[in-house]
């Protein structure tokens, strides 16, 4: 345990020890990673981004120190804190976390599960299981999957990929509406998680180049281009996007882990 990893600068003035640092590299995270690398934080890190599935994988092994990760995967971790106050999160439509399928869920016999989630792959369970009541096999995605939906095969489809999903399929669940419909509650799908303590004062400087991140939206809404023609960034970040862990979501996430937790066990 006692690895040392220095946060102060070395003499030559760059940082000894990086935090291995891995985001998930859809949209919805380009906010949070554009104040950090407005940041002077920066300079600690050492910065990388992957799927969401990939970036779990990188924080459960240890290839990664601090991650942008799935929260479906904290009970697999020995040691998880949960060092940001924000996240990737929703209050009701996320827009981009969807079953899609050319009939309504009733009628559907299998469902695919996205391989880039694991979040959204367990609250489809769950929704099944509690708001839908309604039983299917679930079939593993693979690249190129998307095509396999069709008549009554569904599928989950989390991020990016889902942009333009909408005009293709008759049948759309958006999970952040379905959870929110089923309990209420807002809901967090990625949360910033380190695997070890780390230092109070790295943390507040840490959040506050999130907090830069989202006070400079507009500015960052120029650098980006739209994805789909009728996508607006600006919906997605302000509307669909709930970037605030705050307490509903912790207590979204509660009863979430405790589903997965009795899932696992
Ligand atoms: C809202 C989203 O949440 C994502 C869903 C995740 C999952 O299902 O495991 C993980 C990270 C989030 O980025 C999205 O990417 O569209």
């Amino acid at each position: 345990m006692e690895k040392a990893i220095s946060d102060q600068p070395s003499a030559i003035g760059t940082v000894a020890h990086r935090h291995r640092l891995v985001a998930v590299s859809y949209l919805n995270t380009k906010p949070l990673l554009y104040g950090l690398l407005r940041s002077e934080v920066q300079e600690e890190l050492e910065m990388d981004l992957a799927i969401p599935s990939e970036c779990a994988r990188r924080l459960v092994s240890g290839e990664a120190d601090i991650a942008l990760v799935p929260v479906a995967v904290i009970p697999e971790l020995p040691e998880a804190h949960i060092i940001s106050d924000y996240c990737i999160g929703a209050d009701g439509s996320v827009a981009t976390v969807c079953v899609y399928g050319d009939v309504p869920i009733h009628e559907m016999t299998d469902i695919y599960l996205d391989h880039h989630s694991r979040t959204s792959v367990m609250l489809t369970k769950l929704l099944l299981q509690e708001h839908w009541k309604h039983e299917v096999t679930f079939l593993p995605a693979e690249e190129g999957y998307i095509d396999g939906i069709g008549g009554t095969v569904g599928g989950l489809v989390i991020g990016d990929r889902t942009i333009g999903l909408d005009q293709r399929f008759d049948y759309v669940y958006d999970l952040g509406a379905e959870w929110k419909a089923h309990t209420g509650l807002p809901f967090v799908f990625a949360a910033w998680v380190s695997t070890r303590s780390l230092p109070e004062d790295f943390i507040q400087r840490f959040n506050q180049a999130l907090r830069e991140g989202m006070d400079h939206l507009p500015e960052l809404q120029l650098l980006l281009s739209s994805p789909h023609p009728d996508f607006s960034l600006t919906e997605y970040f302000t509307h669909h996007i709930d970037y605030d862990f705050d307490e509903g979501k912790r207590a979204a996430l509660k009863r979430f882990l405790a589903f997965v937790e009795g899932a696992a066990g």
